[in-house]
């Protein structure tokens, strides 16, 4: 749901008679308070809400408007919050999900005057083609666009696809004579269906020539009868077709020039996992009703039910349904109609209960999670994620308990399903990592796989992020991704790929890995360096060891290729410990070492009391040196170190405000850098300091360049300081790429844009700021061109910041403070010129944001640029 709605309904359900100010949204919501307000202000635009005359404003329901919601409420009880028309599409499952844009364009194509538009519904067989042309005739009758009693004329042409001289009479009717046994005049299904809709099922078995008869019938609303070659009849009928097939290549191309609409239908298998699950429970539930009996479906076939891969799709499905339930029916007399797994009779693994009276208490139950994953926007920052969870977990809350107090939800049997599976595994797993959830934890965990799971309006589309530091969050992704194995049984790739994200950075919250320095353990055996690593984490308290077991029949090549897997995913500017058992793994060195860009320490005859004492002391922070100091004498065991920043020449970069920014200079950097030949490091700032200050020139050899955003001196390495770039000053340490004049200029560019993106970001409220940024920098390259000038940093940085938020301040109709000291009267000739100019350069964003900028706000501009389009 929108936040903007789901504020609303909030308010509606919750506050009765003084209404809410915005702070108080803001701190119930967890936004902030001129975001609250915004939406506040926005409701009160569109007439839900009415504002209060006292400071602080309240807002309030106006009567007349809760009113008419109680009455639709009564109407329909289940409809979930956030629809805002209710229609008889709603009984189309995914209507408000996957299947949301289809049925938009349903219903436009029914409400385009005058007549409506021919639409083509494709899609294999059985995924509900036939029901929805049924739906949209229903709906043309509710909404008006045809008359009440208006007819529904269905004909399926592959009845008659080797005769279409029959399929031609079937449709237009024939006169008297008009073939052999045309004893007398017929009309045809046209003119049955004259003012209301005829929906022609298979119609890729149409003959080119009734095609060409049909097309000249919706051009025109004339047709002549079989026979007939005089009259023309008409009627006004509204078409709706179907197919199995690709119309391109079974329609003619004139034909299917007339059908203005193209809608698809996916498979089966291709829904959510969320809209499966209420395809399948509406047919149990139907068979419920009909046969008045409760059902009891053991959850094994359930999920058979739900991975159903037959050709008639939905169709297929709800039929295997129906014959389960009457054998079922035929078989047995009890009350409850138990449907079991053969052979499973006797389990008491859960089932799934279809209660004929509580029909509607279930299905809003199911409903409790529309759109709910909406908050969690494509490819949003990572670093907001945490943000959004809060607002995810407090809408799950929520929701949950508002339906608790209706629905008593609690017991229906895959929440409790999914809660028992959580409870059983997230510790068992996390035990061998060395963490423990709490109950309150491991709740919110729970609840989060539920409400994905039961997000109806979850679909499709993978949810792609950015500014993903993977080699930040890689083992809280081991960790959740051995959990979802255990907890999720059918999933579709992008609900797991979803739930993996978000729960990676809601376990990064919740646990902290403290261990800084990797340590990987290999050994021979099925199980060997599993249960060492394990029961080392276990006592430590802390994910020390990754392990990697090397059963007999694995070779040690295919074992390195794992391992390089792993360690190109890890932090390993500080170092990497290898752990082995014997000999053959010890001599892994110059296999790995290119993917380690600390020192590399590899220690033999590995043994339980040795990986504790190492793993304590990496737990307790020790670095790399302090490791190589360890007294091996008492373990019997050799330790083999080897140094090294990089093997290859590379270029270091850090930023004492955290790796954030150092992974994205390092982004920037790696698109002028040639990586297969320069290795870009990040390194956190206190440690490169510390090895400036210790090292020699020697640990540096093949670094060649530092790039710092803070000032840093060092004999042995050249330092680029990010802000002498962005000030223009040249260095002779710019490594060789960057000599190049037009480098230097794109690569500052790029360096500018990031910091100002923070900046910015910090600024804006809704816009986008990464797309917003782009926008300006077309902006600044327009004034650019146009005066030939080549602005100078600082300019660029205000530009940006300015101008972003000039934008959204437009957007939102805001005037700055700034606007009311700028006389657009009597200005000269040249700022008159700079409004022109200025209005063409806009274009683009005030065509895309359908925002009008005044002649203030390019004056205020003007006085920003003065200074240089003046020279
Ligand atoms: N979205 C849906 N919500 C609820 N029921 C559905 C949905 N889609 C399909 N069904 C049910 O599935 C069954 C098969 O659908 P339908 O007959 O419309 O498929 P079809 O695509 O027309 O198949 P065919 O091409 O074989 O004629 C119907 O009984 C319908 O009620």
């Amino acid at each position: 749901m929108e936040a903007k709605e789901e504020i609303y309904q909030y308010i509606r359900k919750n506050i009765k008679e003084d209404g809410v100010t915005a702070q108080s949204i803001a701190e119930i919501f967890g936004i902030k308070r001129n975001v609250a307000s915004h939406y506040l202000n926005l409701l009160e635009k569109e007439g839900k809400l009415q504002k209060g005359t006292n400071r602080p404003v309240h807002f309030s329901i106006p009567t007349d408007t809760e009113k008419k919601a109680e009455e639709c409420n009564n109407m329909i009880d289940e409809r979930p919050a956030a629809q805002k028309e209710v229609s008889v599409f709603s009984k189309f499952i995914g209507y408000n999900g996957s299947m949301e844009q289809v049925i938009e364009k349903c219903k436009a194509a029914v409400n385009y005057p005058v007549n409506g538009l021919t639409m083509i519904i494709c899609g294999a067989s059985g995924v509900g083609k036939s029901y929805l042309a049924s739906l949209i005739h229903q709906y043309a009758v509710e909404s008006g666009a045809v008359e009440k009693n208006a007819p529904f004329v269905v004909l399926n042409c592959a009845d008659y696809a080797n005769n279409s001289e029959l399929l031609s009479s079937v449709l237009f009717g024939h006169v008297k004579g008009a073939f052999t046994g045309a004893n007398e005049e017929k009309q045809g299904l046209l003119a049955e269906a004259d003012g209301g809709y005829l929906f022609l099922d298979e119609v890729h078995n149409l003959s080119a020539e009734n095609q060409e008869k049909l097309f000249l019938f919706i051009d025109s609303q004339k047709y002549r009868m079989l026979g007939d070659s005089k009259n023309w009849q008409t009627a006004k009928v509204r078409l709706l077709f179907a197919t199995t097939e690709d119309i391109h290549s079974t329609l003619l191309a004139t034909f299917r020039r007339r059908i203005p609409f193209e809608i698809r239908i996916p498979d089966f298998l291709e829904r959510s996992y969320g809209e499966r699950f209420l395809l399948v429970s509406s047919f149990f539930q139907n068979e419920a009703e009909i046969l008045k009996k409760n059902i009891c479906v053991d959850s094994e076939y359930f999920r058979r039910m739900l991975n159903l891969h037959e050709e008639g799709n939905i169709g297929a499905v709800k039929s295997k349904i129906k014959v389960l339930c009457a054998q079922a029916y035929s078989q047995q007399r009890e009350e409850e109609l138990r449907i079991t797994t053969p052979g499973k009779e006797s389990s008491d693994s859960f089932h799934f209960y279809w209660n004929r009276p509580e029909k509607k208490k279930w299905m809003s139950s199911y409903q409790i999670f529309s759109n709910i994953t909406g908050c969690f926007v494509p490819g949003m920052n990572y670093s907001k994620i945490e943000e959004v969870l809060d607002l995810f977990l407090q809408t799950i809350t929520r929701r949950l308990e508002e339906n608790k107090k209706e629905n008593n939800f609690c017991e229906i049997p895959p929440f409790r399903h999914y809660e028992e599976k959580c409870r059983n595994s997230i510790n068992k797993i996390l035990k061998s990592y060395g963490y423990r959830l709490n109950e309150l934890e491991i709740d919110e965990f729970y609840k989060m796989v539920i409400a994905v799971l039961f997000d109806e309006t979850f679909f499709g589309a993978a949810f792609k992020i950015s500014g993903y530091e993977k080699k930040k969050y890689r083992k809280y992704e081991v960790m959740i991704s051995r959990i979802l194995d255990a907890v999720l049984e059918d999933y579709n790739d992008n609900v797991r790929e979803f739930l993996q994200t978000i729960l990676t950075v809601w376990l990064s919250d919740k646990v902290k890995v403290k261990s800084k320095i990797n340590a990987l353990i290999l050994m021979h055996g099925e199980h060997s360096a599993s249960s060492m690593a394990s029961l080392a984490n276990e006592m430590i308290g802390d994910y020390v060891y990754e392990a990697f077991d090397m059963p007999i029949q694995v070779h040690t090549e295919d074992l390195i290729v794992k391992v390089n897997d792993y360690v190109r995913d890890i932090e390993t500017n500080e170092g990497l410990v290898l752990l082995v058992d014997m000999g053959s793994l010890e001599r892994m060195y110059d296999k790995i070492s290119c993917n380690v860009d600390g020192d590399l320490v590899i220690v033999n005859n590995v043994s339980t009391a040795f990986a504790l004492e190492l793993g304590f002391s990496l737990f307790d922070k020790a670095d790399i040196y302090r490791i190589t100091q360890m007294d091996m004498s008492q373990f019997n065991m050799k330790m083999q170190y080897y140094k090294g920043l990089s093997q290859k020449p590379n270029i270091i970069v850090s930023c004492i405000s955290g790796e954030g920014i150092a992974v994205e200079i390092k982004e920037i950097l790696s698109r002028y850098v040639n990586t297969d030949e320069i290795d870009i490091l990040t390194m956190d700032y206190s440690e490169l300091k510390k090895q400036l200050n210790r090292g020699s020139a020697e640990d540096f050899h093949n670094t060649i360049v530092v790039f710092t955003t803070t000032p840093l001196s060092s004999t042995v390495v050249p330092v680029m300081n990010v802000e002498d770039l962005v000030n223009g000053f040249t260095n002779p340490s710019f490594p060789e790429f960057m000599l190049n004049k037009e480098n230097v200029r794109e690569f500052t560019n790029d360096i500018i844009k990031l910091f100002t993106l923070k900046g910015v970001a910090s600024r804006l409220r809704f816009l986008n700021p990464e797309v917003v940024m782009q926008e300006v920098d077309q902006v600044i390259r327009g004034y650019e061109n146009y005066y030939h000038v080549q602005l100078p940093n600082f300019l660029r940085i205000n530009l940006f910041l300015h101008t972003s938020t000039m934008i959204e301040r437009v957007l939102v109709k805001e005037e700055s403070g700034k606007i009311d000291s700028i006389d657009t009267e009597g200005i000269n000739e040249e700022s008159r010129k700079f409004i022109e100019v200025s209005k063409d350069i806009f274009k683009s964003i005030m065509m895309k944001y359908k925002i009008e900028i005044s002649d203030a706000e390019y004056l205020l501009l003007y006085q920003i640029l003065q200074s240089v389009i003046q020279k």
